[in-house]
């Protein structure tokens, strides 16, 4: 990702991100590593412009582009491992939980937030952190929007690994690669589906209602000051 300065997912990186992966899928890639140009940030998550004060028809396309980016990563046939050398808040974090394999630096926080900010995790990205984290602990992260440190997200099995920096975190990312390399391609694949097919379909079968709700919800006045607040808080800070 290279969407300076936090990569934070709008419409149009959605969608080079989405091309990116049909592209990789049609060229029958056999490993992709998801990292950043970042030095800090993995990624910030969705674009809270986006989100502020939106045409219904815009917040629409966002919407329908991030669900179609997340049902192509989600579903790759190849590896996909995340290299997590910068903080990944929220949707930032929905794009390494869908990854197979995450590795993580020092000093990073990560996880699905939304709690915090009086916004809701989508119930697609709960799934994803359940299947990873398993229900009991996913539970309390998401109720609390817990945002994890390194040694706490590797303690609870959020990320697989730990490495040293950047280097060294992609080093860790292609000896994931490199170890799925020999596998039957096929049988991998129809393992991989067969565990993610549940949360695919709980999407592919509820998108036209996933989408109302999104709409629904960020339409309400007071979920526009909420948002409008936190634009304020981010820009002050970083002013
Ligand atoms: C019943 C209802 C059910 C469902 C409801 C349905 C849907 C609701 C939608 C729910 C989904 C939400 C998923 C999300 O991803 S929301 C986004 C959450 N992201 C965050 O909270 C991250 C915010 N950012 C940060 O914490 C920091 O920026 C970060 C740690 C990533 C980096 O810190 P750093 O100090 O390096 O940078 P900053 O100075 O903070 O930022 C630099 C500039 O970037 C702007 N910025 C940061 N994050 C975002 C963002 N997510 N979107 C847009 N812009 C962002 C920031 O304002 C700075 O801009 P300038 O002031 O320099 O212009």
């Amino acid at each position: 990702m290279n969407r300076p300065p936090v990569n934070s997912l709008n419409t149009e990186h959605l969608e080079q991100l989405h091309r990116a992966l049909v592209r990789l899928e049609n060229e029958k890639c056999r490993g992709m590593i998801l990292s950043s140009s970042s030095p800090t940030v993995f990624s910030a998550g969705l674009d809270i412009r986006e989100m502020y004060k939106p045409e219904l028809e815009k917040a629409r396309k966002f919407w329908r582009t991030l669900q179609d980016m997340w049902l192509k990563l989600y579903s790759t046939p190849y590896p996909t491992v995340a290299a997590i050398h910068g903080h990944a808040p929220a949707g930032g974090c929905l794009l390494a939980l869908s990854c197979e394999y995450r590795v993580i630096v020092p000093n990073v926080k990560i996880g699905l937030n939304e709690t915090q900010l009086g916004i809701v995790a989508p119930q697609w990205f709960q799934d994803c952190m359940r299947n990873v984290i398993g229900e009991r602990q996913a539970e309390k992260a998401l109720i609390a929007g817990h945002m994890f440190n390194t040694e706490q997200a590797l303690q609870v099995g959020l990320v697989d690994e730990v490495a040293a920096d950047k280097a060294a975190c992609i080093a860790r990312a292609e000896a994931f690669l490199a170890s799925q390399a020999n596998l039957p391609l096929l049988a991998r694949k129809t393992v991989k589906l067969g565990f993610r097919n549940s949360t695919l379909s709980r999407l592919m079968t509820g998108r036209e209602a996933d989408t109302k709700i999104f709409i629904e919800y960020i339409f309400q006045p007071k979920v526009q000051k909420g948002i409008e607040l936190y634009l304020q808080s981010l820009s002050k800070k970083s002013g």
